[in-house]
């Protein structure tokens, strides 16, 4: 039997964290939350991409990578269950949308080899919802610094989302991708929608021969 490991993907905003804290209390797992008002470039990033994005970039995945190291040794080693509300694969995204191909080149060298002994979720959740939902929900977040985040940065996100979701498909054919419009679906205010998930979550498990 495998231990359960999901990892919760999608643009910002869409509910990764919310779901993850759901699945976390309702299966019991442990809870792997990123690392977000600790982060000194955040701010400066969203002021000037061009001028921030590799010290941003490189401080998200040196964080990812401590996260995951402790949770490998720590939680999976005494086979305890985990949902994280990320994959550490979403540096990829991120990167390659905000550097520029040279520092891209040599950032994705740095991913590859941090990344290549990193615990490997037995499944993904995707969550992606319109330009329109994702505006408004990180509006109502109120995150003071993601004021200045532009529609259009969102819109290529959200895009390279889409694309980097279906290569990973292609790509690994071992690790399910679970997809969910947070649109159509809202597990928040419905909880037969919550408790929806919740059993295609567990049937993917069951499938992959995971006790949970
Ligand atoms: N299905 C939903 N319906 C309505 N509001 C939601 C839903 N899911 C999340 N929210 C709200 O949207 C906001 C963003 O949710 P959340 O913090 O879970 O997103 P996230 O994907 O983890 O964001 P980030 O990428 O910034 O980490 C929160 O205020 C949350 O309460
Ligand atoms: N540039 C950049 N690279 C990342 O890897 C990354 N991961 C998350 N974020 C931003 C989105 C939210 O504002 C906030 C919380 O998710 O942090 C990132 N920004």
């Amino acid at each position: 039997m495998n231990v359960p490991f999901i990892t919760i993907e999608g643009p910002i905003g869409v509910g990764k964290t919310t779901l993850s804290q759901a699945l976390a209390t309702h299966k019991n797992f442990h809870l792997l939350k990123e690392i977000v008002d600790e982060n000194p470039f955040l701010n400066k990033f969203y002021e000037d991409i061009a001028e921030w994005s590799f010290q941003t970039e490189m401080f998200f995945l040196c964080n990812r990578y401590k996260q995951l190291t402790d949770i490998k040794k720590y939680i999976l080693a005494e086979k305890k269950p985990v949902v994280a509300d990320y994959h550490i694969f979403k540096n990829l995204i991120f990167a390659q949308r905000t550097l520029p191909a040279s520092e891209y080149e040599k950032y994705e060298a740095i991913y590859q080899i941090l990344t290549k002994d990193m615990p490997k979720p037995n499944m993904v959740v995707y969550l992606y919802a319109s330009v329109d939902t994702l505006m408004q929900r990180i509006a109502m977040r109120g995150r003071d610094f993601e004021r200045l985040i532009e529609r259009q940065y969102m819109e290529q996100l959200a895009q390279d989302y889409h694309d980097f979701i279906d290569q990973f498909e292609r790509n690994h054919p071992d690790i399910p991708v679970l997809r969910f419009n947070g649109d159509a679906i809202d597990f928040v205010k419905n909880h037969d929608d919550l408790t929806y998930v919740l059993q295609q979550c567990n049937q993917m498990l069951e499938e992959r021969g995971c006790q949970s």
